[in-house]
């Protein structure tokens, strides 16, 4: 199938990242080797913690990345501010024959992932690892913040499926097809969203709207010409006029589809009173004879309203949830971010690299950096981010350090089981991971969710999950941090 991320996409970027490139490439330093991470700083929706997600189309980006003779004929016609070209026609040269060589590491679509952590750490030609920012950040920023909204709609339903609505009311096409992926893998059981279905074999499930049934002269009449058209795809939509008559309209469809040998597979309610009118509807439906129909709810639902139902008792069996859901309504937005980390010295050795911040959040992690995870018998423990070229001793009970509260630290014992979270994915621009299936990742999500302790997926004040930086590398970024401020002031 054709790829959405995979077509010339090389333009899809800052222009700041392409004048920075031409900068490389004119000093001669493009090909110096760099390491970049993309981290966010803090989960969102107040949350305890994030759902990566969106590797797979960010690999399929980095495979393709070429400039076209179209982009560079676009980028020739670019001037400065004397009128004259922005780039020199041997830097469109290079980037023709430039062909995207660098390592990349990744924590897996699905995973568990929390402040500070690179989801992704590349290593390669400046000049490249740069020029590929703003792309990663898109497409990792969207599709982890939905699969993290997906998750807690999901916790909310307890298990009971949601479908995501959401396409009319996202953020455009691609808002709208990633959002489908991302709430997939999230835990939503279905989409309306028919291209996210075919592209990405994620079930597609629906309802009818209001317009089909204004369209007949009665609702019965509505309920009855939908059966015979669609006898096996049953769900009436009830609250159009009168929502407990809608219900027993239903029911006389329903029995109807019955003696014709089919049945009915429920009802939709769409506004009004949810709980008292679903209470209502599935005791109608019971005492009809109808207990196993689904009471299918919409209307602006996020995981607060899910929950706030549920405290009602709500007879509601299947989640209809759209505006809330894919433009992440609360929070639009996660704040990732890709970050210089390290420059390769000549003599082959790295130099940690690191921007300075009045606020000590902000001041990120020098070096080339990995994730490991400790597990207890009870799921995630805690995680330790370490220096890749001066790790902790196998044999050491490594002490964890909160870099933004250094009072929050945590001795780990070297026979606890561990992970390592990032992977290979990449090696010299070419793909070394075996993509997992769609349904795998999200059954990964799946289990990733229940290994972290319930108070941390707790949606206010969350507990905070024990991230830090490994003991030495957290002194040898304070030293550093010290250095730079005495060089800088
Ligand atoms: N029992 C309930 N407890 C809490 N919130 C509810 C309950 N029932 C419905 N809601 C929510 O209240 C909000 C308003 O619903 P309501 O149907 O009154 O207004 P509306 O969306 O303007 O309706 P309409 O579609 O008829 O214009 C919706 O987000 C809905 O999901
Ligand atoms: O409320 P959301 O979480 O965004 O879920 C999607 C909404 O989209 C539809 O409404 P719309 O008024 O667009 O069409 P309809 O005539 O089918 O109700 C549907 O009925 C839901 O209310
Ligand atoms: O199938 C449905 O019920 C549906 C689809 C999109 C948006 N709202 C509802």
């Amino acid at each position: 199938m054709d790829s959405l991320y995979g077509t010339s996409l090389s333009l899809l970027t800052d222009l700041y990242e392409l004048t920075m490139a031409y900068g490389y490439w004119k000093a001669g330093r493009g090909e110096q080797e760099a390491v970049f991470n993309l981290f966010f700083r803090k989960p969102p929706f107040k949350g305890g913690y994030a759902l990566a997600c969106g590797l797979e189309p960010a690999l399929e980006f980095l495979q393709t990345l070429r400039f076209t003779d179209d982009d560079l004929a676009y980028l020739a016609e670019l001037k400065g501010s004397d009128d004259q070209p922005l780039f020199e026609v041997a830097f469109l040269d290079y980037l023709r024959d430039m062909r995207f060589s660098c390592d990349v590491d990744a924590i897996p679509e699905g995973t568990v992932v929390f402040g500070n952590e690179p989801l992704v750490r590349i290593q390669g030609p400046i000049l490249q690892a740069q020029i590929i920012e703003t792309a990663l950040l898109t497409i990792l920023n969207f599709q982890t913040l939905i699969a993290t909204k997906a998750a807690r709609v999901c916790q909310s339903a307890q298990g009971e499926p949601v479908l995501e609505f959401g396409l009319r009311r996202a953020q455009g096409i691609d808002g709208g097809i990633s959002a489908s992926r991302a709430a997939y893998i999230g835990g939503c059981a279905a989409t309306s969203n028919v291209l996210a279905g075919k592209r990405y074999g994620i079930p597609v499930k629906g309802t009818h709207a209001h317009s089909w049934v204004m369209s007949f002269d009665s609702e019965a009449e509505a309920f009855a010409a939908y059966a015979r058209a669609l006898p096996n795809n049953c769900i009436f939509l009830v609250d159009t006029y009168n929502t407990l008559e809608g219900v027993q309209h239903a029911i006389e469809a329903g029995k109807r589809l019955r003696e014709a040998g089919h049945e009915m597979n429920g009802i939709r309610l769409d506004s009004g009173d949810l709980a008292y009118l679903s209470i209502e509807a599935r005791r109608m439906l019971d005492e009809a004879g109808f207990p196993k129909a689904s009471i299918v709810a919409s209307n602006d639902l996020d995981e607060y309203l899910i929950r706030s139902l549920k405290d009602q008792d709500a007879a509601i069996t299947v989640w209809g949830v759209g505006t809330n859901l894919v433009t992440a309504y609360d929070q639009p937005a996660l704040g990732g971010v890709y970050k210089l980390a390290a420059l390769r010295r000549n003599d082959g050795t790295w130099e940690p690299k690191i921007k300075l911040s009045e606020q000590t959040i902000k001041v990120n992690n020098p070096g080339r950096q990995q994730v490991r995870r400790y597990r207890n018998d009870r799921g995630f423990a805690a995680d330790m981010i370490y220096d890749l070229d001066a790790p902790p001793a196998a044999d050491q009970a490594p002490v964890i350090i909160d870099p933004n509260d250094i009072t929050r630290r945590k001795r780990l014992s070297p026979e606890t089981p561990s992970e390592e979270l990032l992977v290979p994915v990449m090696r010299a621009g070419k793909l070394v991971y075996p993509l997992p299936s769609l349904s795998d990742v999200r059954q990964r999500a799946h289990q990733q969710l229940a290994s972290l302790h319930p108070t941390i997926k707790r949606f206010e004040n969350p507990h905070l999950y024990p991230v830090g930086l490994e003991e030495a590398y957290y002194q040898r970024k304070l030293d550093l941090i010290l250095k730079m401020k005495a060089i800088n002031t």
